[in-house]
């Protein structure tokens, strides 16, 4: 099982470097990667797992922060109309996305930086997801509000790009032009 030791951390260049394509249908070495990376999510929101193993909770987890140089994602978490997103998808890919910009009121975390970085995160409010699931099916989802923000930090990991490079560095509360705030 994945726990926090294999987690990779803000400094190590795995999560500087921009992941290689899958090659499909996926080895069963990617497969099981990424079955244990969405095991780790589940792992993370169970309160006994969670003390017994010490782990972060967290919502997505990307390949790179387990130092594997793989373009995969895996999320689980339920969105603010409780519609469960419990997904592990190979070479996942923004096909498109609205102008219109949301963020998380909160601000970001990552479960590779062990520190808070304050400020607002500008992200599409809406984006348009093609990739490949554990079964081999082609999927494309259409996802708004805080499942875009979710898969976009996540697709963002899979370019070694961390949540803080797109904080306005001057005013970090600087509400994105236009933005509607997801609280
Ligand atoms: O790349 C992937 N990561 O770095 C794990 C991150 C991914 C999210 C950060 C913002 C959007 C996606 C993550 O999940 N977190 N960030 C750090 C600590 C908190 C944790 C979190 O938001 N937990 C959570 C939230 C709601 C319900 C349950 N748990
Ligand atoms: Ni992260």
């Amino acid at each position: 099982m994945i726990t926090m030791e294999d987690i990779v951390r803000e400094g190590h260049p795995a999560l500087r470097k921009v992941t290689d394509e899958v090659t499909l249908p996926p080895a069963d070495e990617d497969r099981d990667t990424l079955k244990n990376m969405l095991e780790y999510l589940k792992n993370s929101q169970d309160e006994q797992m969670c003390d017994r193993y010490g782990l972060r909770p967290g919502v997505g987890l990307a390949a790179p922060q387990i130092n594997v140089n793989k373009r995969m994602l895996a999320v689980h978490f339920t969105d603010l109309n409780d519609r469960l997103y419990s997904y592990g998808l190979l070479n996942p890919k923004i096909v498109s996305h609205s102008v219109e910009k949301t963020y998380l009121s909160t601000g970001e975390g990552c479960l590779s930086v062990d520190r808070e970085v304050p400020g607002y995160v500008p992200r599409y409010r809406r984006i348009t997801v093609r990739a490949t699931d554990l079964e081999g099916n082609d999927l494309k989802l259409r996802l708004k509000d805080y499942a875009a923000i979710v898969f976009q930090h996540e697709i963002d990991h899979l370019h070694g790009i961390m949540f803080y490079d797109h904080i306005n560095k001057d005013q970090p509360f600087k509400e994105p032009d236009g933005a509607k705030p997801v609280d």
